[in-house]
């Protein structure tokens, strides 16, 4: 491991336990929000136009239009969407693979002051957490779905049950060293956290997930194009908390 990767490593690690995460992992998540803004970016100047007019406030000047004149109408449509988009907090949440439970962490502190429902999953329990109820399951079973959708729907409050505005996924398989098998243990979670996205995630809502893929290579372009038919952008990110020793990247759909 080269000297730059192990001070990085410690870096995380130092910073993580003064800040009381359970794991250094908790920056990925925190890096992913820097990259996508995950958790909304109510401050943005557009963004906060766009709040505003959606909840009836006038809004000085008709910014999807003015996107459209500029970037035309189907460009300026799907930024003013994405601007949308980000410019809100997620208030239905589900963190799948979350033990010990850093990106849990890492969730309810962001989205405490709005309110968030946060559902976790896990073959573990972990300790408790405010504001976050947790579902002890393994995420390729048919039960833990239902028990998880159950979860979420408990969790709410209203009748009306909504569905998920933010799925995030940090599986990871116990490794048994036999690369071929690990590989195909990581693809079954990852097809499972898809299938519950598929059932949970309202449209536009966002994914992201861990992946053991490099960038342009047939098997992470294989993955990128089977989830561009399910989904409409489709990314692949590193964070810089990700060891760049490590084949780890997040696709954020
Ligand atoms: C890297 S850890 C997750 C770390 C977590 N995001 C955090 O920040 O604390 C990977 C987790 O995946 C979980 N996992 C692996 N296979 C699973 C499965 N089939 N169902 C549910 N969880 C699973 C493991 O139990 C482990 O806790």
């Amino acid at each position: 491991m080269g000297k730059s990767t192990k001070d990085q490593r410690d870096h995380f690690y130092r910073q993580g336990k003064q800040e009381g995460y359970r794991a250094r992992s908790a920056f990925k998540l925190l890096h992913l929000d820097e990259q996508y803004a995950l958790f909304g970016r109510p401050g943005h100047s557009l963004g906060a136009h766009i709040v505003n007019q959606e909840r009836g406030a006038p809004l000085p000047s008709d910014a999807a239009s003015r996107l459209c004149a500029v970037l035309g109408e189907k460009l300026g449509r799907s930024v003013y969407a994405s601007l949308a988009r980000d410019a809100h907090p997620p208030g239905y949440v589900i963190d799948l693979c979350a033990a010990p439970g850093s990106w849990s962490q890492v969730l309810s502190r962001q989205l405490k002051s709005s309110g968030a429902c946060i559902v976790a999953v896990d073959l573990q329990a972990m300790a408790p957490l405010e504001g976050v109820a947790q579902v002890v399951g393994d995420i390729t079973t048919e039960e833990t779905c239902v028990a998880v959708q159950q979860a979420f729907q408990r969790a709410q409050s209203t009748a009306y049950t909504q569905p998920a505005d933010l799925i995030v996924c940090d599986g990871a398989p116990d490794v048994t060293g036999l690369q071929l098998v690990d590989e195909f243990l990581h693809a079954q979670l990852m097809a499972s956290a898809v299938s519950m996205v598929v059932r949970l995630l309202r449209k536009d809502g966002t994914f992201v997930a861990k992946v053991f893929a490099e960038p342009h290579t047939p098997s992470t372009d294989m993955l990128l194009a089977q989830l561009r038919r399910l989904f409409r952008h489709v990314e692949l990110a590193k964070p810089p908390s990700s060891r760049a020793s490590s084949a780890e990247h997040f696709v954020r759909v």
